[in-house]
């Protein structure tokens, strides 16, 4: 994308991401290891707004939208849609929900959509969550996860894991390297992890030892 674009958008879309704070978290980890899962627990007990990346692509192949089929080949395929389609997206989601703390589940997955989005809407995460869970768990989940996804099948998976070690983890690491990763151990039941989760939303002082 050609800066002058990007600075056009930049001023578009000033309304929310300018003028107000707003608070984001981005929720990372493989596929299956719980993001969606635990992005609904933290909505309920922390005010959030969850968008889920994934969700918005879906739901763009379903309205009929001209690059419907381009988002369905690349999901069955197990790739990462352009991140000009994928942020327009999120933007909109942000701009329609009149709220201004995110929980952002999916996305940024690969540098490309991690330098566009700061470059687009001029905004950092306060922190990123990720969900640390061994390949073999995340393929169990997957498999019977049956939710009717095109993605959920052996050859798919598998694509999508070598993108996830290939594209998103390098993500991952550069948050690291700013000392804004919470990883989580996602490998435990679901209310094990959401323990852990609280933990890392609950500003330190309110904290309370059990
Ligand atoms: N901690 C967990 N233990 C066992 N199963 C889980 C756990 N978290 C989620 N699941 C199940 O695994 C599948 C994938 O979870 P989901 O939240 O959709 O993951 P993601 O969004 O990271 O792909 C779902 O069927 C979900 O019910
Ligand atoms: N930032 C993103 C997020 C998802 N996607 C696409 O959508 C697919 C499903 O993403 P998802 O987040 O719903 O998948 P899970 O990790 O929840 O299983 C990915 O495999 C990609 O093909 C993308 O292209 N870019
Ligand atoms: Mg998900």
């Amino acid at each position: 994308m050609g800066t002058v674009i990007d600075a056009a958008n930049k001023e578009a879309n000033g309304s929310l991401l300018t003028d107000k704070k707003v608070t984001v978290v981005f929720v990372l980890g493989g596929p299956g290891s719980g993001k969606g899962t635990q992005c609904a627990n933290i909505v309920q007990h922390f005010g959030y707004i969850h968008l889920s990346a994934g969700d918005l692509l879906r739901a763009e192949i379903k309205s009929g939208s001209e690059n419907g089929t381009m988002i369905q080949n690349m999901i069955e395929e197990g790739k990462i849609v352009p991140s000009e389609v994928t942020i327009k997206l999120l933007q909109q989601a942000m701009e329609e929900s009149g709220n201004d703390k995110f929980l952002i589940d999916g996305f940024p997955r690969n540098e490309e959509n991690r330098a566009a989005f700061e470059l687009v809407t001029g905004i950092e995460p306060n922190f990123v969550l990720f969900f640390d869970c061994p390949e073999e768990e995340m393929e169990r989940r997957l498999l019977s996860r049956n939710q009717g996804r095109v993605d959920d099948n052996i050859e798919t998976i598998r694509k999508r894991f070598k993108v996830f070690m290939e594209s998103s983890l390098p993500v991952i690491e550069y948050y690291d390297s700013k000392g804004k990763v919470r990883k989580i151990d996602a490998a435990k039941p679901v209310e094990k992890v959401f323990e852990a989760v609280k933990v890392v939303f609950t500003p330190s002082g309110d904290q309370v030892a059990v």
